[in-house]
C-alpha cells in the first residue's frame, strides 16, 4: 500500500537512466479477445499484468475460456457460455471489446463496472450490436450495466455507428466480427473517430491472425467471416505508459532511455518521438531503445492530439512546466475517459498555481511557476502519472490515490522511484 496522498519524489539532479516498460494494455487486451475466439490454443508472451488486463482475463474466464500461466498466458478457447457476470472495472477495452464477443455466448451475460464506468459512452455500441442481431437488455440506460442474451451465434452483417465518442466501439466490433455468421461491415457516421491508430492496431492484429479485413474506404471497415488463427505473440512494451518516464528527462534537464521500443508499431505512443521533439527534446531511436534527452529549453506544444488522446494528461503536465504557452486540441472525447480529463487537468494544475483553460476541444496552458499541494487523480492512472511528473519538478506535491496507476502499470511507483531517486 502506498501512503495516500503519495509524496511525489522531487528531482535533486537531472534524471538520467534506463527503464523497461511492461506490456501494452491495448495489445494485451486485443490479443486476449482474439485468443478467446481463435480456432485453437494461443500463447501470449510478456502480457501486461494490471487491473485492466486481469479484468479482461476474468471476463473471458467467466465465459468459459481457460487462461493459465504467469510470464506467458496460455489461452484455451471454449464455446462461450452463460449465465455469466463480467466486471469491466473502469477499463474501456473491457467494456467495449467484451460485449461484441459476449453476444456469441450461449446464455445470458451481465456486464457492469465501476460507478464511473456506468457514465462512460456505451449506447452507440449497444445499438450497433442490436443492429447486428443481438438481444440486449439495458433498462433504457444505454450504458452499463446491461445483459446480453446470446444463442451461441450472431447473424452480423452491416451496421452504421457514430464512433466519435470512442474508437473502441469500432475496434470491439471488428475484433469479434469474423465470428459472426455474415462477418461485419462497420460504417462510421458522425464527427471524426478519435484514436485511429488504435483501429489500425485492431486491423493489423486481425490480419496477423489470418482474418480478411478491408479498410480501404475511409470510415468503413469490412471483416470477412472466418476462423481466427491461434496466436503466438510477444506483447510490445506499453509506449503510452513510457510517456511520464521520458517526460521526466525533459522536466529535469536529463536523459531517459526506454528499452525495446519497436522500430514499427501501431501504438499511438510512438507519436511521442515527434511530440517531444517539438517541445525541444533530442530524440534517438536505436538498438538501445528510445532515448529522450532535454535540449536547451523546454518549449510548449501546439498539437492536435485527436489520434493520440491517451497521451494528453502527461503532455499537459509537461506543458505546464514549459517556458512557452501550449494548445492541446482535438481531444473533446477525453471528457468521456476514466474521468473528464480536460476538467480534471485544468482543476488540478490550477490548484497548484497553473494557468490552464479548458477549450471546446482541449486545453490552453500558459507557463506559470507552480507550487506544492495535493494533486487529485480521479481514479485515472494517467492523471496520477501527470501529478507525479509535476512533483518531480515542484516542491511539495502529493498525489492522491497513486495506486490507481495499477489500472495499466502496477509497478509504476517502484519503477518511477528507482529512476528518479537512484540509490
Ligand atoms: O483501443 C484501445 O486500446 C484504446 C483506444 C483509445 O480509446 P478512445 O478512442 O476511447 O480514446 C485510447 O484512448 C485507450 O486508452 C485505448
Ligand atoms: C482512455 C484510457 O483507457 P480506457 O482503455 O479505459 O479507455 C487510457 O488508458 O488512457
Amino acid at each position: 500500500m502506498q501512503i495516500d496522498p503519495w509524496p511525489a519524489p522531487r528531482a535533486t539532479a537531472p534524471v538520467v537512466g534506463t527503464v523497461t516498460m511492461p506490456g501494452s494494455k491495448s495489445v494485451t487486451n486485443r490479443a486476449l479477445i482474439l485468443a478467446a475466439l481463435a480456432s485453437g490454443p494461443s500463447v501470449l508472451r510478456a502480457p501486461l499484468r494490471s487491473r485492466d488486463s486481469e479484468l479482461m482475463v476474468g471476463g473471458l474466464r467467466a465465459l468459459g475460456v481457460e487462461v493459465t500461466g504467469d510470464d506467458a498466458w496460455h489461452v484455451t478457447p471454449n464455446p462461450f457460455r452463460g449465465p455469466a457476470t463480467v466486471d469491466c472495472g473502469l477499463a474501456g477495452t473491457v467494456m467495449r471489446f467484451l460485449p461484441p464477443a459476449a453476444v456469441l455466448a450461449d446464455g445470458q451475460v451481465t456486464l457492469d463496472g465501476d460507478p464511473r464506468a456506468r457514465e462512460r459512452p456505451m449506447g452507440r455500441l449497444i445499438d450497433a450490436l442490436r443492429g447486428l442481431g443481438a438481444e440486449i437488455a439495458d433498462d433504457g440506460r444505454a450504458a452499463l450495466p446491461f445483459t446480453v442474451a446470446g444463442t451461441g451465434a450472431l447473424p452480423g452483417g452491416s451496421v452504421t455507428i457514430d464512433a466519435s465518442a470512442s474508437s473502441q466501439f469500432v475496434s470491439g466490433l471488428l475484433l469479434s466480427g469474423a465470428r459472426y455468421d455474415k462477418g461485419v461491415v462497420v460504417h462510421h457516421d458522425g464527427e471524426p473517430v478519435p484514436s485511429l491508430p488504435h483501429i489500425d492496431m485492431t486491423v493489423a492484429m486481425l490480419r496477423d491472425a489470418g482474418v480478411t479485413v478491408d479498410d480501404s474506404e475511409a470510415n468503413t471497415w469490412r471483416v470477412e467471416p472466418g476462423p481466427i488463427a491461434p496466436l503466438d505473440l510477444a506483447i510490445e512494451p506499453d509506449l503510452s505508459n513510457a510517456a511520464p518516464f521520458l517526460a521526466a528527462a525533459l522536466a529535469t534537464g536529463g536523459r531517459v532511455t526506454v528499452t525495446g521500443w519497436p522500430a514499427r508499431t501501431t501504438q499511438p505512443g510512438d507519436a511521442l518521438r515527434d511530440l517531444f521533439t517539438r517541445m525541444g527534446a533530442l530524440v534517438t531511436l536505436d538498438e538501445h531503445g528510445l532515448t529522450v534527452a532535454a535540449g536547451d529549453r523546454l518549449t510548449g506544444l501546439d498539437a492536435d492530439l485527436h489520434d493520440v488522446g491517451e497521451l494528453t494528461p502527461v503532455l499537459a503536465a509537461l506543458a505546464a512546466l514549459a517556458e512557452t504557452p501550449s494548445r492541446l486540441r482535438g481531444v473533446a472525447h477525453l471528457r468521456g475517459h476514466e474521468t473528464d480529463r480536460l476538467a480534471a487537468l485544468a482543476t488540478e494544475l490550477n490548484n497548484l498555481g497553473g494557468a490552464v483553460t479548458e477549450t471546446e476541444d482541449g486545453l490552453a496552458i500558459e507557463p506559470r511557476p507552480l507550487r506544492g499541494g495535493v494533486f487529485g487523480s480521479y481514479e485515472d492512472h494517467r492523471m496520477a502519472q501527470a501529478g507525479v511528473l509535476i512533483g518531480l519538478a515542484v516542491d511539495g506535491v502529493a498525489v492522491e490515490n497513486v495506486a490507481t496507476t495499477g489500472k495499466t502499470m502496477p509497478t509504476f511507483t517502484t519503477v518511477w522511484t528507482e529512476l528518479v531517486s537512484p540509490r
